[in-house]
């Protein structure tokens, strides 16, 4: 039987994805992974299963960290809140709708930002919401100000090449928020970046999200990364991966405090954490590797 549809805010919806979405936006849930099952075929033809019977129910504003060892499934994950892939059994539904392929909703950051070197960061930052139509004024006035945001207000007029690693990120972080996604996802945003320049991008990265109250899902191979950011760790365990806790996080933490780093670390809670954290990762992998 064919489910009748409504339409909401453009979207062609069924009765019962109207319901949970509905329910969804009483509850403040973002994002549900409901039983994400995800298996991929080698080309040698085996199967691998990167993923199974995933559950997890991202909250809005919710500052989601995922740590696990390599392999447990954590960029699979990310690629299908995205959109860029498809589960093979379960589903997700972001915003109450099931996600079935990219969207400007949901933001994704790389490790490697995908800047395009013949534009300038101005008209970087410019792009995404060019592809979203919005209108040229809009669009300038948008990029100063998440430039601005970011701290790269001098640099709109460089290209990529000149920026540092460090800026280029930053750069890559302004043009997501320009185009206002209500999730975003960051795969291991601050992996290539030297230990002082993190630091600092991570406590910019704290003050954007309380400011924009943006919903973050982050991949870190850093305990301490997470928990200088998260309101969630999320520790996955691998062959195959799944959520293995879900640790709510409870350092009182000030971005706006230049010692704010420090603090945190100092934090006894800290400590716990991030050896109850290590202990989860590590555990039953039959190795002695720490990160
Ligand atoms: N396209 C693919 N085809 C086959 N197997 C894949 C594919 N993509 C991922 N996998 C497998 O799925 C599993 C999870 O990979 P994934 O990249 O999600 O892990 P990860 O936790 O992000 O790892 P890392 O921390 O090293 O980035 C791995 O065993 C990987 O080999």
């Amino acid at each position: 039987m064919v489910e009748s549809m409504v339409v909401d805010k453009g979207q062609k919806l069924t009765w019962s994805e109207m319901t949970d979405k509905a329910q969804m936006e009483r509850e403040g849930i973002a994002v549900d992974i409901q039983g994400v099952t995800k298996r991929f075929t080698t080309q040698q033809g085996d199967e691998v299963t990167a993923l199974r019977e995933v559950n997890l129910k991202i909250r809005e504003h919710d500052f989601i960290c995922v740590v696990g060892r390599s392999g447990c499934g954590k960029t699979t994950l990310l690629n299908m809140l995205a959109g860029f892939e498809r589960p093979t059994e379960g589903r997700i539904i972001a915003a109450g709708v099931p996600v079935t392929k990219p969207s400007p909703r949901r933001g994704v950051v790389f490790q490697k930002p995908p800047l395009y070197p013949w534009l300038t960061v101005r008209k970087n930052v410019e792009f995404g919401m060019r592809m979203q139509g919005v209108p040229a004024k809009e669009r300038n006035a948008r990029a100063a100000h998440f430039l601005e945001v970011v701290g790269l207000a001098d640099a709109g007029e460089r290209h990529p090449y000149e920026l540092s690693g460090g800026m280029q990120q930053r750069a890559q972080i302004a043009r997501v928020l320009a185009t206002d996604p209500d999730v975003i996802l960051m795969d291991e945003p601050y992996g290539a970046l030297d230990a002082l320049t993190r630091e600092r991008l991570q406590n910019e990265l704290l003050r954007i999200w309380q400011e924009k109250r943006k919903t973050v899902f982050f991949i870190t191979h850093s305990v301490e990364e997470a928990l200088f950011l998260a309101t969630r760790v999320i520790v996955m365990t691998a062959h195959p991966g799944t959520v293995k806790m879900d640790i709510p996080v409870d350092i009182p933490r000030d971005p706006t405090d230049p010692d704010n780093p420090r603090k945190v670390r100092e934090n006894p809670r800290f400590q716990q954490l991030r050896d109850e954290i290590t202990r989860a990762i590590y555990e039953n992998s039959g190795d002695e590797e720490r990160r």
